[in-house]
């Protein structure tokens, strides 16, 4: 079996492409990063260590890797060929890597004509109908049509925590020992086998739902209002009882919503909640609160991990305080490496918090979040 993906970073090593070579695939990585698909090249094999008393390290093996800006024919080649081909490169890189796809695609359609499944493992709601979207943006109305029938496009929620990596060896990686891979069961095509340690659902939206909207939503706003304080990493933040108070806030707020919209038990839910709060005060990750708070714009969108249960909140008649001071915080969010916290913060200068929220959340200026977000802002 032939798997091909995109991003051979923390959480392509560190997590999909280790599920799919302990499931029997020949794994290939596209990066454009060259001293990585050397090294893979190099030794076909690197450590994932578990960030945990054991320190257990496992040998991923039958990897390899292709760079997509000096090698694109080879790319091409691969994924004419690949029973499965996955993403984990981030959401705003989904429009770059759709060309190369959709060139594999069209040469598979001359060549082998077998069914396939692509899957984005990114953390947004609908990554694969987005990466489908852009794909199909290279593609004729017949192309389109042979590949419906031949290509399954199942969304997916991938939910692991690895931190930026500070290793010796440049292709060993570290990750917490918990992980969650659910993928939409429906859209698979074609006699799929199914990959240990991935769990398969009707319906998605629940399950992405609850972990964008509980994980992330949580390290969201403990990344900004850590970065307020001034602290440093993850665990730090978590451990700041201001920080944490307005954490639990956001996480009560979103349990409401996701109690109130799925089937979700309450009580489980609730241990839900701790168990993530224990992942991010794990003692063997320092996850730096810039990477958990990297591209603003983005966390700030109209569907993403702080507007989007915040607005919905509103929809049924809540008012979200914890969140709103998390999306204040996100909106104070100054770090001069991260391009988006540069452009977040000229927007905020130029237009105002309302102005500067209106814009990137999509949100007209006169929604009741937007002026909440404000009072926040101002306190
Ligand atoms: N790190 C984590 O804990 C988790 C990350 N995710 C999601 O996984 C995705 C990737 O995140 P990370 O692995 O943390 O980021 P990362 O920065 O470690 O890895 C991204 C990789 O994509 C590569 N890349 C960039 N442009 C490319 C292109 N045009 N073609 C091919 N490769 C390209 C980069 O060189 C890099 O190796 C994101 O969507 C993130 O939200 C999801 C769950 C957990
Ligand atoms: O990867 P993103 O979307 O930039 O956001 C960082 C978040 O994603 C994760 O890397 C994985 O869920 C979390 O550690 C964090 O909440």
């Amino acid at each position: 079996m032939i798997a091909v993906h995109f991003g051979a970073g923390n959480i392509g090593r560190g997590f999909i492409g280790a599920i799919l070579s302990q499931a029997g695939y020949e794994v290939t990585f596209v990066d454009i990063n060259e001293e990585v698909i050397q090294a893979l090249n190099e030794r076909n094999q690197y450590e994932v260590e578990l960030a945990s008393d054991s320190k257990k390290t496992t040998i991923i093996t039958d990897v390899k890797g292709i760079n997509s800006e000096k090698d694109p024919d080879k790319v091409i080649e691969k994924l004419a060929q690949a029973d499965l081909i996955t993403t984990a490169v981030g959401p705003n890189i989904l429009k770059f890597v759709a060309k190369s796809i959709a060139d594999g695609l069209k040469k598979r359609l001359k060549t082998t004509n077998s069914f396939g499944n692509i899957i984005a493992c990114e953390n947004m709601i609908g990554g694969t109908a987005h990466l489908q979207e852009e794909i199909e943006k290279y593609l004729n109305e017949q192309e389109k049509e042979a590949i419906a029938k031949i290509i399954g496009f199942p969304n997916s929620a991938v939910d692991r925590i690895v931190p930026i990596q500070e290793q010796k060896d440049l292709l060993k990686v570290s990750v917490e020992p918990f992980f969650e891979w659910v993928v939409e069961e429906e859209k698979l095509k074609g006699d799929f086998p199914k990959i240990p340690g991935v769990t398969y659902v009707k319906d998605l939206i629940p399950y992405i739902e609850r972990k964008l909207y509980t994980v992330n939503t949580g390290h969201a706003v403990t990344a900004y209002v850590g970065y307020d304080k001034g602290l440093q990493t993850v665990k730090e933040a978590i451990e700041h009882p201001e920080v944490r108070k307005i954490v639990e806030g956001a996480l009560q707020e979103t349990s409401s919503l996701l109690t109130a919209q799925y089937s979700f038990d309450k009580e489980e839910h609730q241990t839900y909640i701790s168990k993530i709060l224990s992942r991010f005060e794990n003692q063997y990750i320092s996850d730096e609160l810039t990477r958990v708070g990297r591209s603003p714009i983005r966390k700030l969108g109209y569907d993403d991990r702080l507007v989007g249960p915040a607005r919905k909140l509103i929809e049924i008649g809540k008012t979200p305080e914890y969140l709103a001071t998390g999306i204040a915080a996100a909106l104070n969010y100054h770090y001069d490496q991260d391009p988006e916290a540069v452009q977040l913060a000229i927007l905020v200068k130029e237009q105002g918090i309302p102005g500067a929220l209106s814009k990137v959340s999509d949100l007209p200026e006169q929604h009741s979040l937007v002026q909440l977000v404000t009072e926040k802002y101002a306190q």
